[in-house]
C-alpha cells in the first residue's frame, strides 16, 4: 500500500505569498480532511498531490519516489483524482465514463477486458447508478454525475484517494453512503484525503485533518486534538459552538451575541 508524503510542499497559487511549507505524511488506511475558508487552496494542493500543478517548492512522494519522476500511467495505477467540478466535453455514457478508471492497466491500442467491465459494472452498483449504465452523462442530474465520477475512481482501484469536496451534489444519504465506502477503502488499505467544507462531515469520517489558514499558516493532527472551536471559529472567521451527539462532535454556528446586529432582516 502506497504512502503519500510532502516534504516542504509550497503550493503554487498564483499573486500569493509562500505558505508555510508542508511536510505531511499520509498513511495508509488513514482518513484525511482539508479544512479551510474558500480560496485558501484545498483544490490547489489535492491537485499538487496529485501531480497536475507543479509545486512553487519542495515536492510530493509516492512511497519513496517523488511524484515528477514516475510516468503518468504509473501515478494513475495507484492515485486516483475526484474532482470538484468537471466538464463533460463529449457525450459518452455513464459505463464508459466508469471504464475510463481502467484506462491506466490497459496496454497501448488494447480495449478494456472482461474483468475491466466486471469492475466498472461492480464500481456503478456500489454507487448505485448502474442502472444508469446506458445514459450519457450529460443528462445526469448533479448528484448522479458526481457518483459516476467517484464509481470512476472506485474502478481504477486505487490505494491513494484524493477527492475535492467527494459529498457535492449529494442528498444526506448518498454523502453517508460516500463516506462509508471511502472508510471501507480505507479499512483495506487506501490512503484518503479529502476537501471538505462540512465540518461535521470531517468530524465524523476523517482521522486526521489539515487546516489552511489564509495567512498560508497550518496545522495538522489526529481529528479529535484539531476539532478544537476556537481554533475552526479562527479557521472560518465564524464563531462556533460545539454539542456531542452520541459522542461525536458536532458545530453549529453560535448564536449571534445579545443585542449585536446580525444579518436577519
Ligand atoms: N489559474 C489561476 N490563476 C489565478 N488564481 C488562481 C488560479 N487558480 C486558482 N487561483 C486562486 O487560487 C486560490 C486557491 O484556489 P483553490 O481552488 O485551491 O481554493 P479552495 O480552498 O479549493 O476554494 P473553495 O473552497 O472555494 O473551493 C483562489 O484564490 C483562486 O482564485
Amino acid at each position: 500500500m502506497t504512502v503519500l508524503t510532502t516534504q516542504d510542499l509550497v503550493i503554487d497559487i498564483p499573486g500569493r505569498a509562500d505558505g508555510r511549507p508542508l511536510s505531511l505524511r499520509v498513511a495508509p488506511g488513514q482518513r484525511w480532511g482539508v479544512l479551510g475558508p474558500n480560496g485558501v487552496g484545498k483544490t490547489t494542493l489535492l491537485h499538487t498531490l496529485a501531480g497536475l500543478r507543479a509545486p512553487r517548492a519542495g515536492r510530493v512522494l509516492l512511497d519513496d519516489t517523488p511524484l515528477e519522476t514516475l510516468k503518468r500511467k504509473r501515478v494513475a495505477q495507484r492515485l486516483a483524482l475526484v474532482f470538484q467540478d468537471r466538464q463533460d466535453g463529449f457525450p459518452a455514457t455513464v459505463l464508459e465514463t466508469a471504464l475510463i478508471g481502467r484506462h491506466p492497466f490497459l496496454a497501448p491500442w488494447h480495449r478494456e477486458g472482461a474483468e475491466d467491465l466486471l469492475l466498472a459494472r461492480e464500481a456503478l452498483a456500489a454507487l448505485a447508478v448502474d442502472h444508469l449504465a446506458d445514459r450519457l452523462v450529460t443528462t445526469l442530474s448533479g448528484g448522479e454525475r458526481q457518483r459516476v465520477a467517484i464509481a470512476t475512481a472506485l474502478a481504477q482501484t486505487p490505494s491513494v484517494w484524493l477527492a475535492d469536496e467527494p459529498t457535492n451534489h449529494l442528498d444526506l444519504h448518498h454523502q453517508v453512503a460516500v463516506m462509508k465506502l471511502l472508510r471501507e477503502r480505507a479499512g483495506r488499505g487506501a490512503a484518503v484525503v479529502m476537501g471538505l467544507h462540512d465540518l461535521n462531515l470531517a468530524a465524523r469520517w476523517c482521522d486526521h485533518l489539515l487546516l489552511l489558514y489564509p495567512d498560508g499558516q497550518h496545522c495538522f493532527g489526529p481529528a479529535e486534538a484539531m476539532l478544537e472551536p476556537t481554533a475552526l471559529a479562527r479557521l472560518y472567521g465564524q464563531p462556533l459552538t460545539m454539542a456531542r451527539v452520541g459522542g461525536a462532535p458536532v458545530f453549529v454556528p453560535a448564536d449571534p451575541v445579545p443585542g449585536a446586529s446580525d444579518d436577519r432582516p
